[in-house]
């Protein structure tokens, strides 16, 4: 079982003397959580995810459980000597894959982003939202136990935000956590496991009122097998699991999660049973 991931009493300034942006945080980030941090402009939320991202090193405290981390910046330094497709392949190969498999991977993720059209385009001529879109991809491509995402949507078109929502909430159900900031307070509304707000150099825990999910919720009626646990991963991804019957649930997940969620039922030993799938204003209650 990978360890979780620590941050102990860690304090980091810049310069011997400089003042200190970040003092005595304590931070666990076990295997599957969603962690949103928030906070002012300056308050030092960039600060902090590069430590997490192992970037960068406290000047104080230490950090211990470093997972298998990738990390997506908001500004992705885009004059590479390599087309997109080409660049991606070579990180799958640096991640372990065979270049064959490294290259199916990242031509997998650049579709799923919407940017096959543009695989074999130089780095130093996408756009801001091209060049995005790879260094997202170059995140997924080696499935990381952390990732690590700094206001990474920037710049992204809105089908290729929903798809990276997607991904995230994928991996975080798959076991992996992520860690992420960002300006909307909508991007995966209702999914964090916990969320922290930076302020005078501290980091503290919100509290969970002020994290109750905005935007459209989809209702899941699910039927598990006899003496069927409802699996973890959906218990994760659901902002609330009510027991209506003997196996039988009503779940409730933000909208752009419900695929996850019915994915995770349908392909769990032994797949649990969708009675219905519903928008809470939808009166018909039947499955779309
Ligand atoms: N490399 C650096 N050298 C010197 N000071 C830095 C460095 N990086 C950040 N700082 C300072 O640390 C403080 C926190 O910056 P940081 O970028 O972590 O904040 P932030 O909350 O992410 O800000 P924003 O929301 O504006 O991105 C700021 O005062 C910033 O000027």
């Amino acid at each position: 079982m990978r360890p979780d991931l620590c941050l102990h009493h860690a304090g980091r300034r810049y310069g011997l003397r400089g003042p200190w942006v970040l003092r005595g945080v304590d931070l666990t980030v076990a295997p599957g959580r969603l962690v949103r941090v928030e906070g002012a402009n300056g308050s030092g939320k960039s600060t902090l995810l590069r430590l997490l991202a192992g970037i960068d090193s406290p000047s104080e405290g230490r950090i211990t459980g470093r997972p298998r981390t990738a990390y997506v910046p908001e500004r992705f330094p885009a004059a590479l000597p390599f087309t997109a497709l080409g660049y991606l392949t070579h990180l799958g190969t640096v991640h372990g894959l065979t270049r064959a498999a490294a290259a199916r991977a990242a031509g997998e993720w650049l579709e799923r982003l919407g940017a096959a059209a543009y695989a074999g385009t130089p780095m130093a001529r996408l756009s801001k939202g091209g060049s995005q879109k790879v260094a997202v991809a170059q995140a997924l491509l080696g499935e990381p136990e952390l990732l690590v995402l700094d206001e990474a949507w920037t710049g992204l078109d809105a089908d290729a935000r929903a798809e990276f929502e997607r991904a995230v909430a994928e991996r975080t159900a798959a076991g992996g956590s992520a860690v992420f900031v960002d300006h909307d307070p909508r991007r995966l509304a209702g999914l964090p496991d916990a969320t922290y707000a930076v302020r005078d150099g501290r980091l503290a825990p919100r509290a969970a009122r002020e994290t109750v999910p905005s935007g459209p919720h989809m209702t899941v009626e699910t039927q598990g097998p006899p003496q069927g646990q409802l699996p973890e991963d959906v218990r994760r991804t659901a902002t609330s699991a009510e027991e209506t019957g003997p196996g039988r649930y009503r779940l409730t997940v933000p909208a752009p999660h419900s695929d996850v969620l019915l994915r995770t039922l349908l392909t769990a030993r032994p797949p649990w049973h969708v009675v219905s799938v519903s928008q809470p204003d939808d009166t018909s209650g039947g499955l779309r």
